[in-house]
């Protein structure tokens, strides 16, 4: 059978060390084909590489070569009449998120696109994504029961609360003080155990404690910043779904915009789209020095995936004024409320227009969040 379910070889993802599949992921999107092997399960790294750029099928055979669209990368949306035989399932085929053309004018020529990850139905967030991804393969060797956790600045910690009951384990989080109200509250709403420490003043300084209590036995660490179906997860939906929609969309893209956490969407949607296309540009956005900005941190305070790979991108620094202000703008032009780190995703793209910095064309900014979750912190800054 020339073209095999990828999903019949998935066992061998968790056997594949380190990112040189990643080569082999970014040869077959340049040339939009994958050839053949006679046995997958002797090429491991060949079975990840098309599972991360979204191949549902896999060739089998001697000299044979097929499309991205005869893999089945192509196939991003899945219920025309949006009724779901579950949660999970309305996770999974709800998609994609939609990506909308923006009626904020920017400088030179750019037109925008927002990607709405907010549709995303556990968190409201970008975050369900690796959620999804890291406990459905930690249920193939975690039993039942266990207690799973991280550290978070909330979405995730939410996300994880949501998905850990629907594969059936407890949840516990760990927050900062400075967290949002909702990232304390709704874990707990959903039956996670919550951890506020008011003297953290990150989410990453969490960490040694979540470790400890690792090792201390009864806590399995998801370990978001470190585990990477954090970025599979977004190769295969975030990167992908703006790869075909744009295709589809019709749009000349030469540039994508987001924000890093932990690093893992941005650098899934930059590598992604420069596999296709090198010329694509990536402005990620950092807070400004001493500036905070909900869920997202500079470069340099650490992070794996945007340092680990080969991937081309310039900075812009937003304080949270900007990103609130640009919040502010993308709701006047379109009626949506974005939250602050897609404000500041728009905000780091439009200093760059302004800059002459980019070509005329087509840019999607990744929208993590809503900003419904950010009003006192908005109500402080309009
Ligand atoms: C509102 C918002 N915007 C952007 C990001 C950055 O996304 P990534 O770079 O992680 O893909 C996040 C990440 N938040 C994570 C890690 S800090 C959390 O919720 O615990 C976020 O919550």
């Amino acid at each position: 059978m020339p073209l095999a379910d990828i999903s019949g070889y998935l066992e061998v993802l968790d056997s594949v060390r380190g990112f040189s599949y990643l080569e082999t992921a970014r040869g077959v999107l340049r040339r939009g084909a994958a050839g053949c092997v006679s046995n997958p399960r002797e090429k491991p790294g060949y079975v990840k590489a098309l599972y991360v750029i979204g191949a549902v099928k896999i060739p089998v055979g001697e000299g044979c070569s097929y499309t991205l669209e005869e893999l089945g990368v192509y196939d991003i949306g899945g219920a025309p009449d949006m009724v779901f035989s579950s949660p999970l399932d309305l996770f999974t085929r709800g998609k994609p998120t939609p990506l909308v053309r923006s009626r904020l004018q920017l400088p030179g020529g750019v037109r925008l696109w927002l990607k709405l990850e907010w549709y995303n139905p556990f968190s409201l967030s970008v975050k369900d994504r690796p959620a999804v991804e890291i406990v459905s393969r930690l249920s193939r060797r975690v039993e039942k029961g266990s207690l799973v956790g991280d550290a978070t600045s909330s979405n995730f910690g939410i996300a994880l609360s949501a998905v850990a009951r629907l594969y059936g384990y407890k949840a516990r989080v760990y927050l900062p003080g400075a967290a949002e109200d909702f990232g304390k509250t709704l874990p707990r709403l959903l039956g996670a155990e919550v951890i506020v420490d008011p003297e953290a003043p990150s989410t990453v300084h969490l960490l040694p404690r979540v470790m400890k209590d690792a090792r201390s036995g009864g806590l399995v660490h998801v370990n978001q910043f470190y585990n990477d179906a954090n970025f599979e997860a977004h190769m295969r939906g975030t990167a992908r779904e703006i790869f075909v929609q744009s295709r589809r969309g019709g749009l000349r893209l030469k540039g994508v915009s987001g924000s890093l956490g932990t690093s893992g969407h941005m650098s899934a949607v930059a590598f992604y789209l420069q596999s296709v296309d090198p010329g694509v540009k990536a402005v990620l956005v950092q807070p400004a020095k001493d500036a905070s900005i909900p869920g997202i941190r500079r470069v340099e305070t650490g992070m794996l995936w945007i340092n680990m790979l080969d991937i081309d991108y310039s900075l812009a620094e937003v304080t949270l004024e900007e990103a609130v202000e640009a919040m502010a703008e993308v709701a006047r032009s379109d009626g949506l409320i974005i939250g602050p780190s897609g404000g500041a995703a728009v905000k780091a793209l439009a200093k760059k227009a302004g800059e002459g910095e980019l070509e005329p064309g087509d840019y999607v900014v990744v929208v993590p969040d809503t900003g419904f979750k950010y009003v006192n912190l908005v109500k402080q800054l309009l």
